[in-house]
Order: C-alpha cells, then structure tokens, then sequence
C-alpha cells in the first residue's frame, strides 16, 4: 500500500490503522468513504482478507475499492445486521455528534451506521470541534423540485440558531453532484449549529429531504490520528444508540 506522505495523511492513516484492532475474524462490517476510510479498506485487504469478514460497503467508491482490494462484499440488503462500521468524518463534537456527507455518502452511510450495534469513527486531529457547523452541513434532497425544497430549507434556516444561513447545491465541476441513490446534495453554510437534534428533526421534516449529515447518538467511539503517528479516543459516555 502506498505510504501516507502529508502529515494529515499520517494522521488518517495512524487512525485506520488502529481501527483494525476492532475488527474480529468473522464480523459482519460496514465500510465507510472517503479518504480516512480509503486507508482502512486497502489495511483490510492487506492484513485481514482471509479472516471470514462480510464487508457492506457505504457507497460506490468504495464497494469498488473493498472488491480490488479482495475482501467479501454484500450489499446491506443480503446481511441481517451489523457488527461493526468504521467510517470517516467531516466534524464530531465531544458528544460524538457528527456531521458527515462531504464525500456525498450520507445517507448509504447513515442506513449503514444505524443497522450496526457499533460505529466507530476514524479522523485526523482536524475533525475534533468543540460545537458544529464550520463545515457546510449535507443535506441530501430528491431532484425533483429542488429549488422549492432549498427554499423551504432557507425560510427554515431564518429561525435557527445558526451564524450562517447559505444554502448552495453541490457541484462536481460544472454538473450538480448526484447520489449515488440519484439525489441532489445541498450544503448549508452554518458557520455554528447551536441546536443539532431540532435542526435535524426540523429539517427531516421537510418534503424533499431525504437525510441530513448530522449523525445523532450513532457513533460510539472515535479514534482521532495525530499527525505524529499516534491516536487519542473519545468514547460516547450516555445515551441510547437512536
Ligand atoms: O462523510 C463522508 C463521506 O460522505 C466522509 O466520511 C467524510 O467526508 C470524511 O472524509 P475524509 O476521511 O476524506 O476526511
């Protein structure tokens, strides 16, 4: 596998890495996107591939990935449950509160994350935040009548304690992003999220929107790279996974 070079890759790597001693021989896994779960994927494949693993992939990418790299792949559909998932983030607050879907995959992974009894994240330094929302927060939206449902999002957003109120759609150069599930990603600019639980409730309850990128009382664990080689861990103290 190739070595990470930059320090934030060192960082992702260190906290993959460790991510293997999570992983028990026969598990049935769930597999992340993104870069952080890009090197998690190709350690799999290297150090474990003949350990009996079932591995569900959260998206296209890397379903691709888990298949080049030898490991068993199902669908979610073809396996009862989870035993575990391992997967990136964009931010995580102390509470382990998450936003995620900056690779686009919110939803494939929140259907995932919720069908396992475990969610471990895995991150570099940069993703640890005392309060959300300095990353644009995925809201993921049926295609048809987009526009309206941004503008639903928008008169929403007048009335929520946030700092920022920008509403844009997400590019893939000059075309829109598609899901991997056909939707429409809509990033919203918050700048702070000072009430995470309502905002997605409120938002969920919009016609036209599918998920939003806050993961609530889904991961139990994160294991946080440094850049130095080394990992810290934040465990979820209370609460029911939900
Ligand atoms: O939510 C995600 C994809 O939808 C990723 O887990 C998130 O964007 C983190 O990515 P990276 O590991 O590249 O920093």
């Amino acid at each position: 596998m190739q070595e990470p070079t930059t320090p934030a890759e060192r960082a992702k790597f260190a906290a993959a890495r460790r991510a293997l001693d999570y992983v028990e021989p026969g598990m049935r896994l769930g597999l992340g996107t993104g870069s952080t779960a890009v090197f998690l994927v190709r350690l799999l494949g290297e150090r474990m591939a003949d350990r009996d693993l079932l591995c569900v992939p959260t998206s296209s990418r890397t379903a691709a990935l888990a298949t080049e790299c030898g490991l068993n792949v199902r669908a979610l559909e073809d396996v009862d449950a989870l035993d575990l998932t391992i997967d990136g983030a964009d931010e995580f607050d102390p509470g382990l509160t998450l936003i995620k879907g900056g690779g686009g995959s919110l939803l494939q992974e929140k259907i995932v994350a919720a069908a396992s009894a475990r969610m471990v994240v895995i991150a570099d330094e940069s993703k640890a935040v005392s309060r959300l929302g300095a990353f644009p927060l995925p809201v993921e939206v049926v295609r048809f009548g987009w526009r309206s449902t941004m503008r639903h999002i928008e008169r929403l957003l007048a009335t929520e304690d946030v700092d920022g109120r920008g509403v844009r759609r997400r590019t893939a150069g000059d075309e829109p992003f598609v899901t991997d599930e056909g939707h429409f990603i809509l990033d919203l600019d918050l700048g702070r999220i000072g009430d995470a639980p309502g905002l997605a409730r409120r938002l969920d309850s919009l016609p036209g929107v599918v998920e939003t990128g806050l993961f609530l009382g889904l991961a139990d664990a994160a294991i946080v790279g440094r850049e130095d080689g080394g990992v810290d861990f934040v465990e979820r103290v209370s609460g029911d996974r939900t």
